[in-house]
């Protein structure tokens, strides 16, 4: 069976609701019975993140202990190369062969820098891109060349990502989360409550860890 597979990349620095819950509202909506959760160790377009790999991918973990959507996959935090997108497309292409259909979720935002992205041209090569909403940024890309390539693979039919292997762009009607790492960490260094921005038991691991203050 052609299972749609699908990846979650990001920095998690920390996880919090802005990435669960999105996430499994699109679960819901497209049919997806899994999302695998893949944190990198150094990401390609910032700076390195307060808190170390292997405290972000505790996090994660305590984060979706009791959520049965999500696995975690470490592929990422094992290079200590930039993550490129693209190279682990590729990497994991090869691993499910070309039939199979498979996925990365990304948020409005990073639609937008998508075209910044390392080889950004090869990734709808290997996957799909479903895109998450998310409050603040705009729909349309900001130049008119890259609105062209987005139009250009835009599919509103969420059975096309189900039924092609790669090469569609999915813009997911998910609720928007006004809940971003930066604004929980800012919080947490003015000791400001972050208890509805993301998971207890994350929040009580960045205490005893004594991260963002
Ligand atoms: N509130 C949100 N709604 C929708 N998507 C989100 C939200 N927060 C993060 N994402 C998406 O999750 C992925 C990983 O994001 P990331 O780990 O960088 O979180 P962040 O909150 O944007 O972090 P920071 O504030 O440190 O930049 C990205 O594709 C991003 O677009
Ligand atoms: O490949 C790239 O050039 C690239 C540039 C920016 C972001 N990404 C990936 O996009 C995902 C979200 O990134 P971030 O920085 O918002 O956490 C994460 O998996 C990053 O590794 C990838």
């Amino acid at each position: 069976m052609n299972q749609l597979q699908a990846l979650f990349g990001g920095t998690f620095d920390p996880v919090h609701y802005g990435h669960l819950k999105p996430v499994e509202a699109l679960a819901n909506l497209i049919g997806l019975s899994k999302v695998i959760i893949m944190p990198n160790n150094v990401p390609p377009h910032r700076p390195q993140p307060e808190a170390t790999s292997q405290q972000r991918k505790k996090m994660v973990e305590l984060a979706i202990a009791d959520k049965p959507l999500f696995t975690l996959d470490e592929r990422e935090l094992r290079r200590d190369t930039p993550s490129y997108t693209a190279q682990t497309l590729h990497e994991w292409r090869e691993q499910q062969g070309a039939e199979r259909s498979l996925a990365f979720i990304i948020g409005q935002d990073s639609l937008l820098t998508f075209p910044s992205w390392h080889h950004y041209d090869t990734i709808l090569d290997n996957c799909h891109l479903i895109v998450c909403r998310r409050p603040g940024y705009p729909l349309a890309m900001e130049q008119a060349e890259h609105q062209q390539w987005l139009e250009a693979h835009l599919t509103t039919n969420p059975e096309d990502l189900h039924t092609l292997p790669a090469g569609k762009i999915f813009l997911a009607e998910t609720p928007w989360f006004n809940i971003s790492a930066t604004i929980i960490r800012e919080r947490l260094e003015r000791n400001e409550p972050c208890d509805d921005l993301l998971p207890d038991a994350v929040l009580d691991y960045i205490n005893e860890q004594g991260l963002y203050h």
